[in-house]
């Protein structure tokens, strides 16, 4: 990943301010990178950044919005995140209620451990992530090797 790098914001409803008090902390940061989110929380960041803009240089803070996480908004990211094209994702996820698409959840916390790329699920290791001397530097996340997967024979074959 470059020294810019394209950042997923995603949160459930009762995580939602949690998150958007994390962007205000950090959006002198943020705004130096990319940022895709789903759409509801997309719609909140956008509106929260272009809030903290000075006044003279105000313009609605340019971020990708996917779709809803619900309607296919975690499935977009993580096609994105299988095209290697997120770099980091901050996704503060509700540990106290069952989400009706929790198997897209499952699924996108699943393809980012598989590209390694770095995954905050709760605002401590958001801090973490975004205060790492990493985060400043151009870093390429090691890539298992499934070759071998690739290559296996299936039964049949
Ligand atoms: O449901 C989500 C993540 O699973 C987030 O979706 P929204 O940002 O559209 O609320």
């Amino acid at each position: 990943m470059d020294y810019v790098k394209t950042i997923a914001l995603v949160a459930h409803d009762n995580r939602k301010q949690d998150l958007l008090e994390w962007v205000r902390w950090n959006y002198k940061t943020l705004i130096q990178h990319k940022l895709v989110c789903t759409g509801t929380t997309g719609k909140l960041v956008q509106e929260t950044i272009t809030g903290l803009m000075e006044e003279g240089d105000r313009q609605t803070y340019p971020i990708i919005r996917l779709k809803s996480g619900p309607l296919g908004g975690d499935q977009q990211l993580g096609a994105m995140i299988a095209e290697e094209k997120v770099d980091i994702l901050i996704f503060l996820w509700d540990p106290m209620e069952p989400q009706p698409h929790d198997v897209d959840v499952k699924a996108l916390l699943r393809i980012a451990v598989l590209y390694n790329i770095p995954i905050a699920n709760n605002r401590s290791t958001a801090d973490f992530i975004i205060s790492s001397e990493l985060f400043k530097q151009q870093y390429q996340p090691i890539k298992r090797d499934y070759s071998s997967y690739l290559n296996r024979t299936v039964p049949g074959e």
